[in-house]
């Protein structure tokens, strides 16, 4: 019943005694995929680290009440299981070669054995084909990102966690790269959270863009996005996708704490 999803409920967070996330209840389901909008330092990315079980006793101490579930397991134990494909936006890449980056999630548990062909359609697909023996101190940010970007998806994960995964790309490949993304979600139906600060990003590749509010976050707003699946392009020329666009920065600019914009 818990199969490919997400469920957040009442969960809440401090950091000390910064208070970060009023209780935030959300369900991300099959085939769904979620954008999270909200000014900087809102809690976005605190989100996220909740839901992957990614805050470490070296953090301030934070205190985190409610639930999350993915496929009805704690966020640890779904972990373990290798289940969370995640791309943040720090990187967190290791030394050694972008291949030992990408297949770093495979080296331990379950999932060690390496679909070689999986892995090749990866390496192309993020446009790092030539780049496999390249180690990650020769490359440029954007190409950092999208190492971190083929890692995520490297298990086959059954849900998805990204950070503004598309940030450090130029135009041609992050439209290329939200194709492919779209397509490739489409066909393994990950139900998957997306935090961007980009109104295009969401509308192009989210099922329901959700707006927070300030800190602490909480979610002000739901928007939900209609284009049928998988996402080309082209449809970003579309008045619809235009009006939406439109719509949401109306809705983000009309939430936020600043006045006179
Ligand atoms: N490890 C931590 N220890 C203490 N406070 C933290 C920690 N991580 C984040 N915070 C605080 O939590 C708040 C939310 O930060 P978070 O990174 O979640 O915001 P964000 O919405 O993702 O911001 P941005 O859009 O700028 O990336 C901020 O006030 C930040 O200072």
């Amino acid at each position: 019943m818990n199969k490919n999803r997400i469920v957040v409920e009442n969960l809440n967070l401090w950091f000390g005694k910064n208070y970060i996330l009023e209780p935030i209840n959300l369900e991300v389901n099959k085939n769904e995929i979620v954008a999270i909008f909200g000014e900087s330092g809102c809690g976005k990315s605190s989100l996220l680290r909740s839901i992957a079980d990614l805050h470490t006793v070296k953090e301030v101490e934070y205190t985190t009440g409610g639930n999350v579930l993915i496929n009805g397991l704690s966020p640890s134990q779904a972990k373990k299981e290798k289940m969370i494909g995640m791309a943040f936006q720090e990187h967190t890449l290791k030394e050694g070669t972008v291949r030992d980056n990408i297949l770093l999630p495979l080296n331990i548990g379950r999932k060690s054995i390496v679909d070689t062909e999986y892995y090749e359609k990866l390496l192309s697909l993020v446009g790092l084909a030539e780049y496999a023996d390249y180690t990650i101190d020769t490359l440029s940010g954007g190409m950092k990102q999208r190492v971190s970007f083929a890692r995520a998806l490297i298990t086959k994960p059954e849900v998805l966690l990204l950070d503004e995964p598309f940030s450090a790309l130029d135009l041609v490949l992050k439209t290329r790269l939200m194709e492919e993304l779209s397509a490739i979600l489409n066909k393994v139906q990950t139900p998957t959270i997306i935090v961007t600060h980009t109104i295009e990003e969401a509308v192009f590749l989210a099922d329901r863009i959700i707006i927070l509010s300030s800190k602490p976050a909480k979610i002000n707003t739901e928007i939900k996005v209609n284009f049928p699946k998988p996402r080309l392009a082209s449809i970003m020329n579309s008045l619809d996708f235009m009006n939406t666009v439109n719509t949401c920065r109306n809705l983000i600019l009309n939430n936020s704490k600043y006045e006179n914009l």
